[in-house]
């Protein structure tokens, strides 16, 4: 279709002042404006709380039946799985099934279809699809999401919506936003009349495979939806204990008007899955978050298909990480032990970016230490749709034992002293106390190993020793997601930035080292914690697009040789 260029506001002055007709039709895309969605408070007698609880009643009611959908078609097939509470193991909250290997190429067959047809929608009218299911996330259907996030996860009432409402719906927002800014960019046309130059975004030929972790709902929204966004075609693999909101997602956005086929909900088993997708010629991308080993693996298996593909697989993987609090002999007392607190343990320490190891000098140990059993004392453990309580239960039975197996072994390990909690019972639910553990070897395993659960290890470094155990931090372990340095004092904190530069992708000061904002701490990490693609900041949506540069020329070539050669 013929398109007059010199209505696009992308478009330099210059090439504005010589406008030609050209085939390219570059991006309109609608104005508006992008903020964080606030957190609510959930204050007693507040309408989201009474709303809330209202939903938390209706989903605990019944196990959700919960179908493979690849295009218009729903399956189900094989032996039921079950997501259950984690708080409350007996209590069933979604039936589901895995997509057999068959099913999940058809998944890939019908997806990189979907492509083809999705990638020609107009960015303008993408956008807003995104934009009315934000809105219904916002409004409608915020408690749903929350209420799946709260019973299916087990995370506080606080932890869904920072997670379920406010994050999920900034990335629905903000990436449209990115992706408004850069479409922006246009590259310089010297002479629009006789040659004028654009870009567009086109998808990635072929599907993408969103892998989901359990313990963000947001992430999996993300993961699944921004390729989605960027024109591509997704088969998306939600994980087995998040099953519940993911799935409320996926409705959300079918009923936003997302065609069907370019999003396909395909739970599975892993590496049923992971073995699928990378024996696909189609492959074009993963988006993958979780653990360490989970990636590893893939990428392995990506190695040595190459020679299968016809793209080079794109591979975004934010993985694990062995996050920091370092205290320096300056630090303000009180921001380390309930930053500390915070960090470790909300969520039951399941954060990719919870604190779980914290360097101490000797001269503020005594102080901590008070503070942070303290703190930990107060800290209710149970049935997280109680509003008073402040940690569920840790996902499962393989989290439970992992989790509980760092315990038991710091108890037979005379250079580790558990000083707070330890306890543990997985009998209703899968429930660790958060447990506060001292060691004096800063290469224990529990100073360098990921454990993803409530268990803070604190090393305890004498004041003069400082630069030392500053190297430290980087030096024993190959993760580098979240870090965080407590001090007063200006230029100590000016030699961490240096020191600690490469230790994490999201680097605090005086700060706890959870709690990201989309849009404020665009968000991953370096090293082995992962591709650090920065989830949340303007470079995340350029990942999911295969840029193409045109260059449409309206004078004819009059000549081959060169004037020179007639002189
Ligand atoms: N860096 C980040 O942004 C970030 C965010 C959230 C979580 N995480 C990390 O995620 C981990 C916790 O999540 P998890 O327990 O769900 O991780 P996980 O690696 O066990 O699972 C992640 C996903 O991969 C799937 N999977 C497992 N084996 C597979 C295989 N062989 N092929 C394909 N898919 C496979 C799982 O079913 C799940 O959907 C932690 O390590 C945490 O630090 C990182
Ligand atoms: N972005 C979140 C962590 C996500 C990983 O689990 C934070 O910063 O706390």
């Amino acid at each position: 279709m013929l398109a007059v260029l010199c209505s696009r506001t992308a478009l330099s002055a210059r090439s504005l002042e010589r406008c030609v007709s050209s085939v390219v039709e570059l991006p309109k895309l609608h104005n508006f404006g992008v903020q964080n969605e606030p957190v609510l408070g959930y204050r007693a007698g507040s309408q989201e709380r009474d709303l809330l609880t209202a939903e938390l009643q209706r989903t605990a009611a019944v196990t959700e039946e919960v179908p493979i959908v690849i295009g218009d078609e729903t399956i189900k097939e094989g032996e039921p799985h079950f997501q259950v509470m984690p708080h409350d193991h007996h209590h069933k909250i979604a039936k589901f099934y895995y997509a057999s290997e068959k099913t999940i190429q058809k998944a890939i067959q019908v997806s990189a279809e979907a492509q083809k047809r999705w990638d020609r929608t107009p960015l303008d009218e993408r956008v807003q699809i995104w934009q009315k299911a934000a809105d219904m996330m916002a409004g409608a259907h915020r408690q749903s999401l929350n209420a799946a996030t709260v019973l299916g996860q087990s995370k506080s009432a606080i932890q869904a919506e920072i997670d379920s409402a406010a994050e999920l719906v900034d990335f629905f927002r903000f990436n449209v936003f990115f992706l408004k800014e850069n479409a922006k960019y246009q590259p310089i046309s010297e002479n629009a009349s006789v040659t004028l130059n654009s870009m567009r975004f086109r998808g990635l030929d072929g599907f993408i495979a969103a892998i989901s972790p359990f313990n963000f709902t947001a992430i999996g929204g993300n993961l699944a939806y921004t390729p989605a966004l960027m024109g591509n075609g997704v088969v998306w693999k939600p994980s087995d204990t998040a099953l519940l909101s993911n799935w409320r997602i996926f409705n959300i956005m079918r009923e936003a008007g997302l065609p069907s086929g370019v999003v396909n909900f395909v739970p599975a088993d892993g590496p049923t899955f992971g073995r699928t997708i990378t024996k696909s010629p189609k492959l074009s991308g993963i988006n993958f978050t979780g653990s360490v080993p989970t990636f590893n693996w893939l990428w392995n298996e990506v190695g040595k298909n190459l020679n299968l593909y016809s793209n080079y697989p794109r591979l975004i993987g934010e993985c694990g990480g062995k996050n920091y609090h370092f205290v320096h002999p300056s630090a303000d007392i009180q921001s380390v032990v309930n930053g500390t607190i915070r960090s470790a343990f909300e969520y039951c320490g399941q954060k990719c970016s919870a604190c779980s190891r914290i360097y101490v000098p000797k001269s503020l140990h005594e102080p901590i230490k008070e503070g942070l059993l303290q703190e930990r004392a107060k800290l209710k453990v149970g049935d997280p749709s109680d509003f008073s309580v402040f940690m569920g239960a840790v996902i499962d039975d393989k989290a439970f034992a992992r989790i509980t197996g760092y315990i038991k072994n710091a108890k037979g390990n005379p250079k580790n002293k558990i000083i707070g909690g330890g306890g543990f019972d997985g009998s209703k639910g899968y429930f660790v106390e958060p447990t506060i553990i001292e060691t004096s070897d800063p290469h224990d395993k529990l100073m360098v190993e990921e454990i993803f659960g409530p268990v803070l290890t604190v090393y305890v470094y004498d004041d003069k020793d400082l630069m030392k155990t500053l190297a430290l931090v980087g030096s024993s372990t190959k993760f580098a997601l979240t870090g965080a340095v407590f001090s007063k004092d200006k230029k100590f904190l000016e030699t961490a930035l240096e020191e600690l530069k490469m230790t994490a992708g999201n680097f605090y000061i005086n700060d706890k080292s959870t709690g990201s904002v989309v849009g404020q701490q665009p968000f991953g990490g370096g090293r082995m914690s992962g591709t650090n693609d920065k989830a949340g900041g303007p470079n995340y949506v350029m990942r999911w697009t295969s840029p193409q540069s045109i260059k449409e020329t309206f004078a004819p070539l009059t000549d081959i040789d060169y004037p020179y050669m007639r002189d």
